[in-house]
């Protein structure tokens, strides 16, 4: 690798411009700008033959008679060239060695005709191996001719290789007196007898600038050309000058040392280890729950194991079996750390936390009852239904009353709050003369007689001291009897909250402490850490940092003290900053791995962050009006592709109209009102036995007023299927959403129109479709929703109602298996698409029944 080349002043006599310049030719040549910086480098020659950079290029120089430019000269100077020309011509084109020098310098001695091109001939030799010519320095007049000589325009660089040192002034100005009679006489000799071989000399010259006319011009020759100078040179010539000109002095400009590239595979994670590499957890792996357990005594003990078969828990599902021998104790000296676990919805992560910590709580002195678990999760929903896991697995480890069974308590809002601190914490008068006293002065002081408790019931607290200060000041007020104070005792071993509750029960519940808590559970994390309910965490967590109490935090059979924290989604998030609220201490990643998809890249498993349950099937279906959507989704469920299910008793197949049909006359009462709801289920109920083989669908919509409109909207559509139709909203009471999900898994109601509120979690073991009539919010929202159905190993499809401007990024994003990981592609289905006119009889059933709507409307408002 060459940089452009900086040529060095041009003092080389063995250039081939270097003759030539010296006469006159060069005032034609405009005046080259010396390079400053760089100059152009010219590759060395291809020629395999090694060329002398001494060789002299004028040598090879053909100077043509007819060149004007040497025409142009002044006669004095023209013949001057001429001669040196002639005595350039006259060495035959051999390079002169140093004897040779040496002889052809006692040659001009006798030989006076060639003297002065001798000279220029020596000279140019001088020049060219200067560096051991010192010997051959010229004398006094030589040395003068030389001067005289090198006054062309290369001048300058020729005076710039002559040798410093000038022979004594007195014997060079004799000498040169001498000379200059001597050389006078010569060069009038000479001239007449150069100027009688010129045609003789030249002939060959103008034979070959003839041949070389006719030749093509060769490349090589362009530098020539460059400078202006209508050289003649045959080919030969040409191949060697060229790289003479430029290989001198020209050396490779040092390189720094070539870098050493690093093949290794650029790594770009930025989450800290436990996070890019989670322990992965196939989907085939599945255990007996005996087998859990280092020694005997710390795992699941097989009678509790019985138990667990008896209520449908035969052997760990995949994730359990990731999950529960990293959270059952044992004396390892390591500590146990924190657990998350990211694992599809159904997979069974409600019993993978509940069974470890209720055999831990279930170890715990029996007369004792301390607040030892949390367990948060977004709604009363899903409170209730992990209340009722636990309570399964408590009455388990309780063996049948052998053990102490652990007091599970539910704080959600469903009940007014002084119902629920009686609860979870009981009040009693304990005989304390000296706390008496202590209260009694509290009591006396002013400022506390005047206290209103009423005034500052809700108000908010900055800190925990004021918050501990405004509960005890409620507690003094409380009437005791004398020489008594009030002491609070925990109701609950495990307290199952929503956290804006349980922020609340903090906050203003006497005796309520988190002091002993030595679990704390996140369910659905992402949405809770995310949404960050009346800032939750910055409440809870700091309460569960203290050690005021000695051991209290202290795992049995284990050597772990303080708050162990188990966080579980379906769709688990990584952002650090969100984790890092929980405080994590050691924490670990369990994943569960979905269907094995094949990296295109690498041929190795890809990882999505999301994974969709195996025997979930998923369909779309465009509606192409989004106006008649209402209607569409009537046709959906008419298909054969969501009723071909409803056979009757006597198996044969029911006709749409036939499926759709509740058989009942019930009338269309207000499903938001609890009663009439509750009677609407008990006429449900009625549904005929020929419908019970009927499929159960969940229709998600955008949100609650949706939901309420289309619920209405379908029975208005459908009469006779308006008994099998549930709403789930959240602005419903929550009895109302109890029984409307008791029916349905009772399969007393087919259909539930519901918003996002039963989205997470919720557990519908009967469920076979799930429609997302509105596009799902976020994927999140999307893999949550479809998951309610194909839970626990078993199948269930999912159908998504897209329009035009959804359809973009339903097939990209959620429709992608590089985003959510799936066993199959989502199936494209055309049932409304096909029957687009069909839809022309329908519209005007359509448009009535949204004329009723309204009125329905209208008349609430003015209930
Ligand atoms: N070991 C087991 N054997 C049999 N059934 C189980 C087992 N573990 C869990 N199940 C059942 O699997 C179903 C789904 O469990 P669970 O509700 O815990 O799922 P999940 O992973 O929490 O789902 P989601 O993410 O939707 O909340 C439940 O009906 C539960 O009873």
């Amino acid at each position: 690798m060459y940089s452009r080349y900086i040529p060095p002043p041009r003092d080389n006599p063995n250039s081939p411009n270097a003759d030539a310049i010296t006469s006159s030719q060069l005032s034609q040549i405009p005046p080259k700008p010396q390079p400053t910086a760089y100059a152009r480098y010219v590759p060395p020659p291809k020629s395999s033959q090694p060329v002398s950079i001494h060789a002299s290029p004028a040598q090879h120089v053909r100077f043509d008679e007819d060149d004007e430019v040497g025409r142009e000269e002044p006669p004095a100077k023209r013949l001057k060239l001429e001669k040196g020309k002639a005595a350039i011509q006259t060495r035959d084109g051999e390079k002169p060695t140093k004897s040779k020098k040496k002889k052809r310098k006692s040659i001009q001695l006798d030989d006076s005709v060639d003297s002065t091109a001798a000279v220029d001939g020596a000279m140019v030799d001088q020049m060219d191996v200067q560096p051991e010519a010192q010997e051959d320095m010229p004398n006094g007049s030589e040395y003068a001719d030389m001067q005289q000589t090198s006054r062309s325009p290369l001048s300058p660089a020729r005076e710039a290789t002559l040798p410093a040192e000038k022979p004594p002034l007195e014997e060079s100005t004799k000498r040169k007196d001498k000379k200059k009679k001597k050389k006078t006489k010569e060069d009038r000799e000479s001239s007449v007898q150069i100027e009688d071989d010129i045609p003789v000399r030249h002939k060959a010259i103008l034979e070959k600038k003839a041949k070389s006319m006719q030749m093509a011009p060769d490349p090589g020759s362009e530098d020539v050309v460059m400078n202006d100078v209508a050289y003649k040179v045959d080919d030969d010539t040409l191949q060697q000058k060229i790289p003479e000109t430029e290989l001198h002095g020209l050396e490779p400009i040092p390189q720094p040392k070539p870098v050493v590239l690093d093949t290794s595979a650029p790594t770009y994670e930025t989450l800290p280890p436990w996070l890019a590499s989670p322990i992965r957890i196939s989907q085939d792996a599945s255990v007996p729950f005996t087998d859990f357990g280092l020694t005997l005594g710390l795992g699941i003990a097989p009678e509790v194991t019985e138990r667990l078969a008896s209520k449908g828990y035969k052997q760990a599902f995949a994730i359990q079996t990731g999950v529960i021998p990293l959270l059952l104790p044992n004396y390892c000296k390591k500590m146990q750390g924190d657990v998350l676990v990211s694992a599809a919805t159904g997979s069974g992560k409600t019993l993978a936390y509940t069974l470890p910590m209720i055999r831990d709580i279930s170890q715990c002195n029996r007369h004792t009852t301390r607040l030892r678990a949390l367990v948060v999760v977004p709604t009363r929903e899903l409170v209730k239904q992990v209340q009722q896991v636990c309570e399964e697995c408590a009455g388990v480890f309780a063996l049948d009353g052998a053990k102490r069974r652990a007091r599970i308590v539910m704080a959600m809002g469903s009940q007014s709050f002084e119902h629920e601190q009686a609860s979870l914490i009981e009040r009693e008068e304990v005989y304390d003369p000296g706390m008496y006293q202590q209260r009694m002065k509290r009591l006396s002081r002013s400022h506390l007689l005047s206290y209103d408790s009423d005034d500052n019931e809700n108000s908010d607290y900055n800190t925990e001291d004021e918050e501990k200060d405004a509960i005890r000041k409620r507690e003094d007020r409380l009437q005791t009897l004398p020489d008594h104070v009030i002491a609070y005792k925990s109701k609950a071993d495990i307290l199952i909250c929503t956290p804006g509750r349980l922020v609340e029960h903090i906050k203003f519940t006497p005796g309520f402490s988190l002091d002993f808590v030595r679990w704390l559970v996140v369910d659905e994390a992402d949405k809770l850490l995310g949404q960050n309910f009346q800032q939750w965490l910055d409440v809870v967590i700091p309460r569960l940092q203290t050690q005021d109490r000695i051991g209290a935090r202290n795992h049995k059979q284990s050597n772990l003290s303080g708050v162990r924290k188990v966080i579980l989604s379906a769709t688990m998030t990584r952002d650090l900053e969100q984790l890092g609220g929980l405080r994590l201490r050691q924490p670990k990643l369990v994943v569960l791995e979905g269907s094995k998809l094949q990296d295109e890249s690498g041929g190795g498993i890809k990882h999505t962050e999301h994974v969709l349950p195996v025997l979930l099937a998923e369909a779309a279906l465009k509606v192409s009006d989004p106006n008649l959507k209402p209607l569409f989704l009537i046709d959906l469920l008419r298909s054969r592709y969501i009723l071909n299910t409803a056979v009757d008793a006597s198996g044969s197949e029911l006709d749409d109209d036939e499926a759709l049909s509740s058989g009942t006359d019930s009338d269309s009462s207000d499903i938001e009102s609890d009663p009439a709801s509750s009677k609407k289920l008990t006429r449900s109920s009625k549904t005929p036995a020929k419908y019970r083989d009927m499929p159960t669908v969940l229709i998600f919509t955008k949100s609650n007023e949706t939901a309420l409109r289309l619920s209405r909207l379908l029975a208005l559509l459908a009469p006779s299927i308006e008994s099998c139709i549930g709403t789930l909203t959240s602005t419903m009471p929550y009895a109302t959403r109890r029984d409307t999900l008791r029916s349905f898994n009772a399969r007393k109601i087919r259909i539930i129109v519901a918003s996002d509120l039963v989205a997470r979690g919720i557990d519908l073991p009967l469920l076979d479709h799930v429609v997302n009539y509105d596009m799902p919010s976020s994927i999140a929202s999307y893999v949550h929703r479809v998951g309610r159905t194909a839970r626990a190993g078993r199948t269930g499809k999912a159908w998504t109602l897209f329009t035009n401007s959804e359809a973009r990024w339903f097939w990209n994003e959620v429709a992608s298996e590089n985003v959510i990981q799936r066993k199959n592609p989502v199936e494209r289905i055309r049932v409304t698409e096909e029957k687009n006119d069909a839809f022309n009889s329908e519209v005007a059933a359509y448009e009535a029944a949204l004329e009723k709507l309204g009125q329905e409307a209208g008349q609430a408002r003015h209930r």
